[in-house]
């Protein structure tokens, strides 16, 4: 851990202890963001610890607190007031500078900082979210950010380089940037938990083997939000498999309400939106009311006989039955294969896009008489599903990150086999994982093969 210089400065063109005046002049130009670059005008800094999880202060009198980190790729090195490096403290770079929100106009109308908390931080899925995040586009125009980045301990490298590219990105609503490799380090404090990273299936191995693998790393972390995360997180697991994976992170986190977790089906719910308006010859935002239903795999039911085109049934305005039932559906759920073959690699820039819009269905008002499709807590459901299963439903939102599943859709014979396929497949995947929630007996036989989306494995 390399140890922080802290530094006073006196007056704008001050001086500053333990760093040279060039060194900080170097920073201010090509580290600092444009907001941050305006407050190191302000007349006098002194030295502030920053560690992660607390929230960055103003001085008295209308000062600048800052640490400087010797290196900006040194997340450990924020500086304490004495100026000693402490542990836990990953605050990175550039973001290890505090302010003064009360120099600035638009900080006095901006929201409190959200702290999101982002697993797989190095990964491809994240390469394309965090920059969405950090740009206002997820969480709205007037909502600072703090980003607390969890990586393996094989990317830690690659998580310095995400930090760097924040850096010189120059967001202004990214306020914070926190980088480490230990979950309860890094959900601390945390108001949403994005659960991307997993380990990928390796040769030969079975579906049961990845689900007990990437079982103890969302039981682990699940743990870790408990203890340390905001108890009222809302935590989007993306990993996969990742009904399965919400489940284990849910029943290992029991002072979180369980309505928070959710699965991510966004993916699937999109491309079945583009795929009925290409067959129906009209703009996607024409298909509205699209359920996918149970799991994310091959077993998932893309609901076209309760969505809509331009407010009508897909079935009145898509008459080619045999089309839905025979190639639509198949459609849905082998996209990431086919998309694999293309790319060479599984969908990335989509499936951000699709995290992004779960998040905003969370956040913002569900427009009247639609819903969207998300993995979440089965129990208490209107369609008979067995309960206590993370399984993907029709919601709506009031916009306040909360949601209520939409009951009254019609679930015909067609849906109903299918419906009860992917129920089954999700009872079986929680048998194989039960004893990572502390429950015994369970036998660990999946009924259909691999159904694993392929590409997301
Ligand atoms: N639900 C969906 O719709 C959907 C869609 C696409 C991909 N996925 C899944 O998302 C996951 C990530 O995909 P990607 O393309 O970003 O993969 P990736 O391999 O590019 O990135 C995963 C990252 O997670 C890290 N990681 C591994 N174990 C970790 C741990 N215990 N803690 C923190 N980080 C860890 C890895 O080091 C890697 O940097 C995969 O499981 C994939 O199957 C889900």
């Amino acid at each position: 851990m390399a140890a922080a210089k802290v530094a006073t400065l006196q007056s704008a063109a001050g001086t500053l202890a333990g760093v040279s005046q060039s060194k900080l002049l170097d920073r201010k130009i090509h580290a600092a963001p444009l907001n941050l670059r305006r407050s190191l005008f302000v007349p006098s800094f002194e030295a502030k610890h920053n560690g992660m999880g607390r929230s960055k202060q103003a001085t008295r009198g209308g000062g600048v607190r800052a640490a400087l980190a010797e290196s900006p790729a040194k997340p450990e090195a924020a500086a304490s007031q004495n100026g000693a490096v402490s542990e836990g403290d990953n605050c990175f770079g550039v973001f290890c500078l505090t302010y003064d929100p009360t120099k600035e106009e638009k900080p006095k109308t901006w929201k409190k900082t959200l702290r999101i908390a982002v697993s797989g931080a190095a990964g491809q899925i994240s390469n394309h979210l965090l920059f969405k995040i950090a740009a206002g586009e997820v969480f709205g125009q007037d909502q600072p950010i703090a980003l607390n980045l969890l990586g393996s301990s094989r990317s830690r490298e690659a998580l310095e380089g995400v930090a760097m590219e924040l850096e010189d990105s120059l967001f202004p609503l990214l306020r914070e940037v926190s980088i480490g490799v230990e979950p309860m380090q890094v959900f601390r404090d945390a108001d949403w938990a994005l659960l991307i990273g997993a380990k990928p299936r390796g040769p030969g191995m079975e579906r049961s083997d990845l689900l007990e693998l990437n079982g103890q790393i969302f039981a682990d972390q699940g743990k870790a939000l408990n203890a340390v995360a905001n108890k009222d997180v809302k935590v989007l697991v993306v990993g996969n498999p990742c009904n399965t994976n919400a489940l284990i992170c849910m029943e290992n986190a029991p002072d979180i309400p369980k309505k928070n977790f959710h699965a991510l089906t966004r993916l699937d719910e999109n491309r079945a939106k583009c795929q009925l308006a290409l067959k129906a010859g009209v703009w996607y935002d024409a298909v509205t009311n699209m359920t996918i239903w149970g799991n994310h795999s091959t077993t998932q039911v893309p609901d076209f006989v309760n969505a809509k085109i331009y407010g009508h049934p897909v079935k009145d305005v898509i008459k080619d039955t045999h089309w839905l039932e025979n190639d639509f559906t198949p459609a849905i759920q082998t996209r990431g294969g086919k998309l694999i073959k293309k790319w060479g690699r599984s969908s990335a820039a989509s499936t951000a896009v699709s995290i992004a819009d779960a998040i905003k269905s969370l956040v913002t008002p569900t427009p009247e008489g639609d819903w969207f499709s998300s993995g979440v807590w089965s129990e208490g459901n209107p369609y008979g599903i067995a309960q206590d299963l993370v399984f993907s439903l029709p919601c709506r939102s009031e916009g306040d990150g909360n949601y209520e599943v939409v009951s009254g859709l019609e679930i015909d014979a067609w849906l109903r086999e299918r419906i009860q396929k992917s129920e089954e497949e999700l009872q079986a995947e929680k048998n194989c994982v039960k004893h990572l929630f502390g429950e015994f007996g369970g036998v660990c036989d999946l009924p259909f093969g691999d159904t694993l989306l392929p590409g997301e494995q």
